[in-house]
């Protein structure tokens, strides 16, 4: 379950009126998702999705609304902020911040066809062109420099081959990046998993769970991307998927001769900085609650077939 702080229907009764949104019919807590308290909400007039915000930097609450609404004003896929009617977005409830959105259709994407994954790098390669111009900023929060900082408190707790490894990768990262300038910047996703899109057959309802979001590498977004949506069981990359996303990202927005040259790279830094999260979930810093965390076996496994693979071409541009 993914309900923390439970909520009485006259609590959320309460919390609607300040919305033009319509009359409380049914409140129901939402069991997927690990961070946040999710409920879906109906009323006489919408389908809703309320969230309180357990953990996480509340401060930076305004940068994901402020994104949201840009992303929405552009029209891209994603649940734009219910604002109240004096314009404001984020709320307070049962003493946790709390956003109301849309509630978008569809289910996350198990196993994504090849449709799916050409209207997924469609529409981040149409986010990216787009979001170059926002104009907030949150630097990205895992990005090399987070790598080299927390890798250390894991080492304890993985093989000394993998320490040797995870050492060597982060040595080689900071090599070829410093070989050269700044890439393409604009805000991210920031975790755009498969979980993080609803699907409605092969319509994407929307792209959610913005609370990575932050501005940097637009090629960071499309490497975790590709290392989640189009790889196999062995952590291979399926070329189908691979060549259909890259395909259709690079239609809107393709890849400056830089990003084409760090691209295996950036490949398996986007790896490594899950493997090193999830290990950071398991051993250093476990949640409060006893749901199970994600495998940091899983971007081990990535990584090391992307090492194993190389540098698989990307996709000729078709102009
Ligand atoms: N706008 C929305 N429309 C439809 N369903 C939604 C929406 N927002 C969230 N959900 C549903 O609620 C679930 C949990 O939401 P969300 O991913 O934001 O929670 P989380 O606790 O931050 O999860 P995570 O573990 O992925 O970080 C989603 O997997 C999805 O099924
Ligand atoms: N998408 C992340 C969890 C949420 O940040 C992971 O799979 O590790």
């Amino acid at each position: 379950m993914a309900v923390f702080t439970p909520l009485s229907d006259a609590q959320v009764a309460a919390f609607l009126e300040k919305f033009d949104v319509g009359q409380l019919q049914t409140l129901e807590g939402v069991a997927g998702g690990t961070e946040n308290s999710t409920f879906f909400v109906t009323t006489d007039q919408h389908l809703l999705v309320l969230t309180l915000f357990e953990q996480g930097e509340h401060e930076e609450l305004p940068f994901f609304v402020d994104l949201l609404d840009y992303l929405d004003e552009h029209r891209l896929p994603v649940p734009g902020p219910v604002h109240d009617r004096d314009g404001i977005a984020l709320h307070s409830l049962a003493d946790k911040p709390a956003l109301l959105f849309p509630r978008l259709p569809g289910r996350h994407p198990e196993a994504p066809n090849l449709i799916q994954c050409q209207v997924l790098g469609d529409t981040l390669g149409h986010m990216h062109a787009i979001s170059q111009h926002f104009p907030g900023r949150r630097p990205n929060p895992r990005d090399l420099h987070w790598l080299q900082a927390m890798h250390h408190k894991v080492l304890a707790y993985i093989s000394p081959a993998d320490q040797t490894l995870m050492k060597d990768e982060i040595d080689e990262f900071e090599s070829v990046f410093s070989q050269y300038g700044e890439l393409p910047q604009g805000a991210l996703h920031g975790d755009l998993f498969r979980d993080n899109t609803l699907f409605d057959g092969n319509q994407l309802g929307g792209m959610i769970d913005f609370y990575n979001g932050c501005t940097g590498d637009l090629l960071f977004d499309l490497a975790i991307v590709i290392n989640d949506w189009a790889s196999d069981e062995n952590g291979h990359l399926d070329r189908e998927r691979y060549d259909t996303i890259l395909n259709a990202y690079q239609a809107r927005r393709p890849l400056n001769s830089d990003e084409q040259a760090v691209w295996p790279v950036m490949l398996r830094m986007t790896a490594l900085r899950y493997w090193l999260s999830r290990l950071l979930v398991v051993y250093v810093d476990p949640p409060a609650h006893d749901l199970t965390p994600h495998d940091p076996q899983r971007f081990e496994t990535i990584l090391k077939a992307r090492i194993a693979q190389g540098a698989l071409p990307l996709p000729e541009v078709t102009p």
